[in-house]
């Protein structure tokens, strides 16, 4: 890829480029092995971090680089070692504003003079404004809504407030401080959190008596805005909306709750006659002053973003782990994966494992950030065997963490690494997010987590106090992290991405109509302020699906819309984090404890009898699942080998059309034949292996019988001329390379949408299924219901055929099979098997070609869709 499209894609999207792991690691561990295979098996560790070191002398972070250049010998890995440095506080005094109580407040928590941003946030929100704080991790945001909240809420006894967080954990963990920050004075306001885990009792006793209510948007969408009256004390004396990490918003999610606080301020208006200011706090990003005036459609919002608050010096180190090429493939000695023991040592995954253990050892407490939660077990896995043979006093003082944990195991492992008791947590950005943990040294992070501001969001969790921190990015190969390991100015220079949502998504706007007429009737009078120029359209077309009916007058302004619908409560089917509400719950059979629950769409990749699962660093033997009640029971088992399944997924388009339809895109882009339709996508599970654990040595395959999982989705694609099949078939596997084109075009989407590439797949063949494979490019949306990212991208399919063509052309690697840079691909549902860039780019330029043929044949045809 040439450097002025690398530079595109820097500027377009780099919060989505991350290579989402869709079935665990499965497909990173094969390609590891491919990555292995091209490895000198004499790669001795000369360029490692010296294994297997005992000295466990303490170390400050700012000498653990030192220490790092001096074992390994060389600075091989460390390609980049940025210094940032201190800053100092801007203090102010206490604003005088403020009451005695709130002051003293303050100083109870140890604060006597507050940061700059934090007295300027808080003068514009007293004074009625809506304020948006984006100032860096740990500079005090909180402050910054709790304050104004209790000073207006002890001044008028009976105004309300609601606060929203992203997530239960950080819920709690603010009903903690704000429950300290009141503790020793009655401010007469009753706080509590109203989410899922609320008892009825507790939900009774809030509704009557709470003035500061801590919620989620999920609760507010389901349990809150359907069930307004009871509400009505709450929401007729709302005075504040506090909105904490309104980054958090973006994609398919901040499109659902921008439409949620559309409905909420909506209800205040029509219904209660209130009118909260907002305050909403959110990480650096390039835009936070648009995002959050889009997130709750505001038209004025006051920025605050000079920050006064103090940092400790950072030192940012990249590493690259370097590894010889393997001349020669030995298949006895690496198996079907081709990885053998000691190739552990050559891997991201175990370089992290080696800095874990080296941090824990030298007394620096550490989250090393996974992008999933198979690498998050395979990092404890790793780190442990180490710690296990240098310190094994340590080896309990780390674990893993990851949002598929029972809620109780995770608070036990906050309030452990919070204690002290723990001093290292593998994890995955569920622990991205500001929940207090206490102070931390280093943070590690195993590929580029998908962001800019997710990558200093995660760093920003270190050297929260006075003490320097340490940050090592460790890359994959990839496209991106081998960028950023070439222009590390990109990522410290550079600017940091913007958050995007769209409020006006037609699908996602009907659906919350529906909810809203409920609630209360609609009209376009009053309501397109909050709904936008496409009420009208989604209105006509909910009354034509049944939603909507109108009371009989003939002036559309005027007509009143009510609800029709057949369900009681229609926000319970819409599912706001496109996230399943169905899951498998994994129990410990011998203690009778659940470890984790998996979503449905992902459980049988995980457990099945037979299948050996991972939890916290130990392994467990699945013996029985029970489809009827979705348990997976198992027991823990010491074995010498690990299982994958054997699957293919199939899509199906509905209702679209093989043949050349005309289009035209509005916005002047060239002319495209690709279509989106919906489809639907079938996973069929139909055996596993079992592989021996270091030689990977494939022991046996096993039958499996699974139900089929299928959910419906969104798709868009276009179709591949039979001439192409014949030409590319004369040298390749015409499979193959539509496999390849497939994944190289899935790779360039982020250079015209921004979007989370998580939400999209590529169509992959099963290398040993022999059925039809339709002869087409084609994207799908990867959650049940999709998420509008097809849609959105169709038309812009020529451009992404363009860059996908040149992507695949600048890439010097010489295999047939490519590489990570250009067709392979972490989150391949076939393991990047059957995969061809030669036939991709022949696909390809065969595909603009007929294109460009097309439409001078068919210069004056009329858009058709
Ligand atoms: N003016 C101040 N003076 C001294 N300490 C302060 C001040 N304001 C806040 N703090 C302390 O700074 C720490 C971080 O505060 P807080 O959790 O509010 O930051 P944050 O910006 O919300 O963090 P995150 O980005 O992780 O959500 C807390 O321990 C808090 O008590």
């Amino acid at each position: 890829m040439s450097k002025k499209n690398y530079e595109n894609l820097l500027s377009f999207s780099l919060e989505d480029l991350l290579l989402f792991v869709k079935k665990g690691d499965y497909v990173l561990e094969r390609n590891e092995a491919k990555r292995a295979r091209r490895s000198s098996s004499s790669a001795s560790n000369s360029h490692s971090v010296k294994r297997r070191c005992h000295d466990t002398s303490q170390l400050l972070p700012s000498e653990m680089v030192e220490h790092l250049r001096k074992s390994i010998g060389s600075d091989g890995q460390m390609v980049h070692v940025e210094k940032i440095g201190a800053r100092k506080g801007s203090y102010v005094e206490i604003p005088n504003e403020l009451s005695d109580k709130s002051k003293s407040a303050l100083k109870s928590i140890g604060i006597n003079k507050l940061y700059s941003h934090q007295a300027e946030s808080i003068l514009a929100s007293l004074s009625g404004k809506n304020v948006v704080v984006a100032t860096m991790t740990s500079s005090g945001k909180s402050v910054c809504y709790n304050l104004p909240v209790l000073e207006a809420l002890s001044h008028n006894l009976s105004s309300c407030a609601l606060y929203l967080f992203p997530t239960k954990a950080l819920a709690q963990d603010q009903l903690r401080a704000l429950l300290t920050l009141t503790n020793g004075f009655d401010c007469g306001i009753n706080i509590g959190v109203y989410d899922g885990d609320t008892s009825q009792k507790e939900r009774t006793w809030l509704r009557e008596n709470a003035r500061l209510l801590i919620t989620n948007p999920d609760m507010l969408h389901m349990a809150i805005l359907p069930l307004h009256r009871q509400f009505s004390r709450i929401l007729s004396n709302l005075s504040f909306v506090v909105i904490d990490e309104a980054h958090a918003y973006k994609g398919a999610f901040g499109c659902h709750t921008a439409l949620i606080l559309r409905r909420l301020r909506r209800l205040c208006s029509h219904v209660y006659g209130s009118d909260p200011s907002f305050v909403f706090c959110t990480a650096t990003s390039s835009n936070p002053r648009e995002h959050c005036m889009e997130l709750a459609n505001l038209s004025t919002l006051e920025l605050i973003e000079k920050d006064g608050s103090p940092s400790s010096e950072k030192i940012f180190v990249l590493w690259n782990p370097v590894l010889p090429l393997r001349t020669e493939l030995d298949k006895s000695e690496f198996g079907i994966d081709g990885r053998n023991a000691s190739d552990k040592s050559l891997s991201p995954i175990s370089e992290v494992s080696h800095l874990f253990a080296e941090m824990v050892q030298h007394g620096l407490r550490c989250i090393a950030f996974c992008k999933s939660r198979k690498l998050c077990e395979l990092v404890l896995c790793y780190t442990r065997e180490i710690l296990e043979e240098v310190a094994p006093h340590l080896v309990n003082s780390i674990c893993a963490y990851r949002a598929g944990y029972v809620s109780e195991d995770r608070r036990r492992i906050e309030s452990e690494f919070f204690g002290g008791k723990l001093c290292g947590i593998a994890a995955t950005n569920a622990l991205e997010l500001g929940i207090d943990v206490g102070h931390i040294d280093v943070t590690l992070h195993l590929g580029f987590p998908g962001s800019i501001a997710s990558l200093w969001q995660q760093a920003g969790r270190s050297g929260r106090r006075e003490r320097s921190s340490l940050a090592v990015y460790v890359a994959f190969e990839g496209p991106l992290d081998q960028y950023f390991m070439k222009f590390p100015q990109k990522l410290f220079c550079g600017p940091i991405e913007c958050c995007h949502i769209d409020a006006q998504n037609q699908q996602v706007l009907e659906q919350h109509l529906v909810c809203a007429a409920l609630e209360h009737p609609l009209s376009l009078l009053y309501d397109e302020k909050y709904f936008g120029s496409g009420l009208s359209k989604a209105i006509n077309a909910l009354k034509n699906r049944g939603y909507l009916t109108s009371n009989p007058s003939n002036d559309s302004l005027s007509k009143i819309w009510s609800y029709m619908g057949h369900e009681k409560r229609p926000s319970r089917s819409i599912s706001i984090r496109a996230i399943e509400a169905e899951r498998y719950i994994v129990i410990d059979k011998q203690l009778n404890e659940t470890l984790e629950e998996i979503e449905e769409s992902r459980a049988f990749f995980q457990v099945y009898e037979g299948a050996v699962y991972l939890h916290q660093g130990r392994t467990y033997l699945v013996k029985d699942l029970d489809l009827s009640r979705k348990i997976a029971y198992c027991e823990k088992a010491v074995m010498d080998y690990y299982t994958k399944t054997r699957d293919y997924t199939d899509i199906h388009i509905v209702g679209g059309k093989i043949a050349y339809p005309a289009r035209v895109s509005k916005d002047q882009l060239p002319k495209t034949t690709a279509q989106a339709n919906p489809c639907s996508v079938t996973t069929t599970w139909f055996g596993f292996r079992r592989i021996r654990r270091g030689s990977n040595q494939v022991l046996d395959t096993v039958d499996l019988s699974l139900p089929r999982y299928s959910y419906e989705s969104q798709a868009v694609w276009i179709s591949v001329p039979q001439s192409l099949k014949i030409i590319v078939e004369k040298k390749y596997s015409f499979r193959a390379g539509l496999h390849a084109a497939c994944h190289a075009v899935l790779h360039v989407v982020p250079l015209y949408m921004r979007c989370n590439l998580s939400d999209l797949a590529p169509e992959c063949p099963n290398p040993y299924d022999s059925r039809f494979f339709p002869e087409r490019i084609l994207l799908y949306d990867q959650h049940p219901g999709g998420t509008g990212v097809s849609k959105q991208i169709q038309p812009y399919f020529t451009e992404l055929l363009h860059s996908a063509l040149e992507l695949l052309t600048c890439c010097h690697c010489s295999s047939d099979t490519g590489c990570p840079n250009c067709v392979q691909n972490l989150a391949c549902q076939e393991y990047n098997e059957l995969i061809n860039k030669d036939a991709a780019i022949i696909i390809i330029k065969g595909v603009l070609d007929a294109e460009k043929t097309y439409f001078e044949g068919h210069s004056d045809s009329t858009p058709s869709c």
